[in-house]
């Protein structure tokens, strides 16, 4: 059987806003952008893993909320599975510390004003049709 792996990416919101962040590598990925965040470790916990990419990528501590449900597939052997996320009191802002070269908070409007991964459009548009439903409940 072909081994799959779990890219865990955040939908870490503020106030309503939804975090984009610019990839800067590899060459082909690099100047979209997407949901940060990274590969699920063998016997790692994908919320875990989430926790721990954002302090590498962003340096921020971040609390996990609710699952996004769905997959979305990405480049074999990978998949995309999502969470709500916000900045836990007393985190730094993000900063593109490793991965990125640019990060957008981004408003209702704005959301397609960026040139996301083609592979992350399906689950950000899941993402924006949730914020929406759920105003109020997942803001940070
Ligand atoms: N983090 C993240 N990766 C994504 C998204 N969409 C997408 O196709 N990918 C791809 C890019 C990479 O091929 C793979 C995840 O790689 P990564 O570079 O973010 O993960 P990582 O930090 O664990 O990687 P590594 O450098 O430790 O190998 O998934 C997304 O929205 N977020």
């Amino acid at each position: 059987m072909t081994e799959r792996i779990v890219v865990v990416g955040a939908a870490l919101v503020d106030s309503g806003r939804l975090l984009a962040a610019r990839r800067s590598a590899p060459p082909s990925l690099a100047g979209c952008w997407e949901l940060p965040g990274g590969k699920v470790e063998a016997g790692e916990r994908t919320e875990d893993a989430l926790v721990r990419e954002l302090r590498e990528e962003l340096g921020v501590d971040a609390e996990v909320l609710s699952r996004v449900p769905g997959e979305w597939p990405l480049r074999s052997p990978y998949v995309l599975h999502v969470h709500f996320a916000r900045l836990r009191e007393g985190s730094s802002s993000p900063a593109p510390l490793e991965d990125h070269d640019d990060l957008r908070w981004l408003a209702s409007g704005e959301i397609w004003d960026v040139d996301w991964l083609d592979q992350d459009v399906p689950a950000v548009r899941e993402v924006v049709e949730l914020m929406g439903v759920r105003d109020g409940g997942v803001r940070g």
